[in-house]
């Protein structure tokens, strides 16, 4: 049975990646920080994923166990691994890129000819390279020259990109029906999931053929991430920033608001526009229907009951130079398309989302309360002063951030 490790039990990890893998024979060890989470999988021979839809369904995941990731005995895992992906959060990889580079100088001494590959599922420009980097600092450092080539050249590190709408999981409220007894919570290693679901790797950068149902080989990588990130998540995002200032709960609840959908609409067609004079695979009507597809079926699923925290969740990630807001207002620019104005009221949003449990959303409050909004564009957003087109959007968000009391007609927060 080939085996892999998967760093991060949470909900793509069991939702998504877990059970493609474990379907395609593979035993899965989840690493996770979270030691009652690994004390649990490590206490049941199953658990199961409910399918959220108007028809739902269940799959029993089996061939799984759980070691707790800062663990010595993490490290024992790696000599028979074949693959090794992660969902931690992409501002995590830094953090578990020790672990890994340890664990692979433990395979080089047990299986020197060992081909094995790492994919990093996170939503984000090249995730798999930067965790690549980061694992590599630290492997080379006092490698010998055999183990460095064994890095370079047995290793694979292929982006990817992941797509699934995983909520946390709550059956009562899952719109499925309390009744229905297949929608019933065994235990807190359950997991509700949408039905779509797509996960596109690079061809290119795999070592190794592993044979994963479910997964899509590519060539084109970047095209397929950001078509997804700046779509599905600059769609989601946008509708929750807003819908967080506007005092909902729920993306459902959000996505009904007229003013909220007419704004995600026209983000997303702003970076349409630019995705197709980028990555001239997606033809007009293929990306029209992407669109709809998102925007009237996916993201108003009923069965899905996602909270607007979660998607706003990380808010300095998601207001990064690549990441789904900046990055499409950017592209606009870059491949003169013009003014971006609802992707500005979207960046104008999350610099104004000032949920007191989010560690960013607190510092971003207080770097604009101490050095002003701009600051928060140039720092966190890399926006630098002095390039054209980073000034433009600048200007274009200051505007948007000034007027979106009046837009929205709400009170905001200080
Ligand atoms: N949930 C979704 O809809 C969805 C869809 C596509 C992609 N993603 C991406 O998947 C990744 C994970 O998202 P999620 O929704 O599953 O989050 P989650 O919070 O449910 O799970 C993350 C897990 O990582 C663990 N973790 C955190 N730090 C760790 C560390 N240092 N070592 C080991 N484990 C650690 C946490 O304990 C948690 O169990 C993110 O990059 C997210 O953008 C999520
Ligand atoms: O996971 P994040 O924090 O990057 O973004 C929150 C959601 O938009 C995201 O998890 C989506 O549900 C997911 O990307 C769907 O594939």
């Amino acid at each position: 049975m080939p085996n892999a490790i998967h760093f991060g039990a949470g909900n793509i990890g069991r939702g998504f990646i877990g059970p493609l893998l474990a379907d395609s024979g593979y035993h899965v060890t989840f690493a996770d920080v979270n030691e009652s989470l690994i004390d649990s999988l490590n206490s049941h021979d199953h658990y199961t994923v409910h399918i959220l839809s108007n028809r739902p369904s269940v799959t029993e995941i089996t061939h799984f166990s759980g070691v707790v990731s800062t663990s010595p005995d993490l490290l024992n895992e790696f000599p028979t691994v074949d693959l090794v992906t992660t969902s931690v959060g992409a501002q995590i990889l830094p953090k578990i890129a020790p672990t890994i580079a340890k664990g692979l100088k433990k395979l080089y001494q047990e299986r020197p000819d060992a081909l094995v590959d790492v994919i990093a599922c996170e939503n984000g420009v090249g995730a798999s390279e930067i965790l690549r980097k980061e694992v590599g600092k630290h492997f080379k450092k006092d490698a010998s020259p055999a183990e460095i080539d064994f890095f370079d050249k047995h290793i694979g590190f292929a982006n990817c990109s992941v797509d699934r709408i995983v909520p946390p999981f709550d059956p009562t409220k899952s719109g499925n029906g309390d009744s229905d007894k297949e929608q019933v919570k065994e235990h807190e290693l359950d997991v509700g999931v949408e039905d779509f679901y797509e996960w596109v790797v690079d061809q290119d950068a795999l070592k190794a053929d592993h044979n994963i149902h479910g997964m899509k080989l590519a060539k084109n990588l970047l095209a397929y991430v950001e078509r997804k990130l700046f779509t599905l998540n600059t769609a989601h995002a946008t509708i929750s920033y807003l819908g967080w200032l506007k005092g909902y709960e729920t993306v459902n609840e959000a996505i009904e608001d007229k003013q909220i959908y007419s704004i995600a609409k026209g983000a997303v067609e702003e970076s349409g526009r630019a995705l197709l004079k980028k990555h001239t695979i997606f033809s007009k009507d293929e990306h029209e229907r992407y669109i709809n597809t998102i925007m009237d079926r996916r993201l108003k699923n009923p069965s899905v009951q996602d909270e607007i925290t979660r998607v706003c969740r990380a808010p300095k990630r998601k207001l990064g130079r690549n990441d789904r807001l900046v990055g499409p207002a950017m592209m606009d620019y870059e491949f003169g398309i013009g003014k971006p104005t609802n992707l500005a009221q979207s960046i104008a949003a999350a610099i104004w989302y000032s949920d007191e449990d989010d560690e960013d959303a607190v510092a971003i409050r207080n770097m604009v309360n101490e050095k002003g909004v701009e600051a928060v564009l140039r720092e966190i957003s890399g926006l630098k002063r002095g390039d054209e087109k980073a000034d433009q959007l600048v200007d274009n968000v200051l505007e948007a951030y000034g007027a979106l009391k009046g837009e929205l007609g709400v009170e905001l927060p200080n």
